[in-house]
């Protein structure tokens, strides 16, 4: 039997005896990280009765969804993103509405790479073409917006003003809340070890066995672990992240007080360009910057990546452009990403079981569209006409990529 994290509401003493559950649910949802969470608090919202299984003890570190902060933008390459982020940030407001929390926190966001650098006029035309508020920066007004960051030569500078952090465990346990207060149902350290596809599915843990009408999978790393038992595997690729703080070496320097933006350099060929950060927010003094590229690993034996390569490209990048932190992380914490092979998410149907329903492959860039994940992956769970085109999300794009056992 799974701990709850939260007072249990009437609804969550369901009996479980003998190990099969004599409920069935509306649906079950695998995975308690930020897309299962919302995806279950979508459901009771609209009355389902919903199961949330989890297989670590929550709140745990060992997925994608921990830590304190991650940055929301609207800045993206794609119209589809920028256009999904305008109802995303109604819906982290309403959430901070309903449940009397702060979850934002409007920094902006400093975007910066060679000025006629594909990827750079791509994020600045798509923001343009969006109504993005945002300002362009010159090399001669720079540093007066930005003080104690350096712009490369060459380098274009815009800020998407809305952008910010979002406070992510935060979020997690608020989410998980809400759901709970609608009458769901969390059952922490149960982690599933098979399912039985059907008209009704059945859902074996490592406590039980349940049984819904419908299955949605948001397992996260393990996505490829758990579609194997309904005989799919999708192209996916799991890599370890060092999350590595730096020290101001004047505290405050950086400082989300001071509303020291989040940052990320944009795509090009050289290795120095996969980093981004956040202002010094969580560890009073540290500043977040990382590298968006990972060593491959087994979510299951995450801590046996030990690559650093990163860490010297980081040093580099610090001490050439923040002058004002000393170039030495501080601190290293490690958090995982699930990539696809266009960085696109993965949301879809099972191809012959129309009630399983998965969002995977997050790419490293899923925990803003939270609540449209969880909007899109329960009108998908109950047969509905997806509120968004879902095509660049379609599991079909992977053609040849996506063995399927069936
Ligand atoms: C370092 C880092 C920085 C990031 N920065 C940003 C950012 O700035 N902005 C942004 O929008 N996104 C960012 N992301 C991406 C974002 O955090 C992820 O896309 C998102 O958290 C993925 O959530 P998930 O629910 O898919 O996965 P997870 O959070 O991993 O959730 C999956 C859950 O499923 C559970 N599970 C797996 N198998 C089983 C089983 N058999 N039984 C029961 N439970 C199971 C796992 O334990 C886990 O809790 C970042 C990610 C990382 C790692
Ligand atoms: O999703 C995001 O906004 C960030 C961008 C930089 C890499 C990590 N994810």
């Amino acid at each position: 039997m799974g701990e709850l994290i939260f007072q249990p509401s009437p609804r969550e003493l369901v009996p479980n005896t003998n190990n099969m559950s004599s409920v069935e649910y509306d649906c079950i949802v695998i995975g308690a990280g930020v897309q299962g969470s919302f995806t279950a608090y979508q459901l009771a919202k609209r009355n389902k009765k919903t199961l949330l299984l989890e297989q670590f003890v929550l709140p745990h570190t060992r997925g994608s969804s921990h830590g304190q902060t991650r940055i929301i933008r609207k800045a993206y390459e794609q119209d589809f993103y920028t256009q999904m982020m305008d109802e995303c940030y109604k819906l982290w407001s309403q959430l901070e509405r309903e449940a009397g929390v702060t979850l934002y926190r409007q920094t902006g966001l400093l975007v910066m790479g060679p000025e006629h650098s594909d990827s750079y006029l791509l994020y600045k035309n798509t923001m343009e073409r969006n109504n993005v508020p945002m300002v362009i920066l010159t090399p001669e007004n720079f540093s007066q917006h930005i003080p104690n960051v350096i712009l490369a030569e060459g380098d274009g500078a815009l800020v998407d003003i809305n952008a910010g952090v979002l406070y992510a465990d935060r979020a997690l346990k608020t989410v998980q809340g809400q759901f709970q207060k609608l009458g769901g149902v969390i059952r922490d350290k149960e982690k599933v070890t098979d399912i039985t596809p059907g008209p009704v599915v059945t859902v074996s843990t490592s406590a039980g066995v349940y049984r819904a009408k419908s299955l949605v999978i948001t397992a996260g790393p393990w996505a490829n672990k758990l579609l194997a038992h309904i005989g799919l595997q999708l192209p996916l690729e799991v890599q370890k992240i060092n999350v590595c703080y730096w020290k101001e070496k004047v505290p405050g320097t950086y400082d989300v007080k001071k509303r020291f933006p989040c940052f990320l350099l944009t795509e090009g060929e050289e290795s120095d360009r996969h980093i981004y950060g956040l202002p010094s927010n969580e560890y009073p003094g540290l500043v977040k910057i990382c590298y968006h590229i990972g060593g491959e690993t087994d979510p299951d034996h995450r801590d046996k990546q030990t690559d650093r390569s990163d860490i010297g490209i980081l040093q580099r990048f610090v001490a050439r452009c923040f002058p004002g932190l000393i170039p030495e992380p501080a601190v290293v914490e490690s958090c995982m990403y699930t990539l696809t092979p266009d960085s696109h998410f993965v949301l879809d149907c099972h191809p012959a079981y129309s009630n399983i329903v998965f969002g995977a492959g997050f790419s490293g860039h899923g925990f803003k569209f939270g609540p449209i994940i969880g909007k899109l992956l329960c009108e998908l769970s109950l047969g509905e006409v997806p509120s968004y085109d879902l095509s660049p999300f379609r599991i079909r794009r992977f053609q040849g990529n996506t063995k399927s056992a069936l």
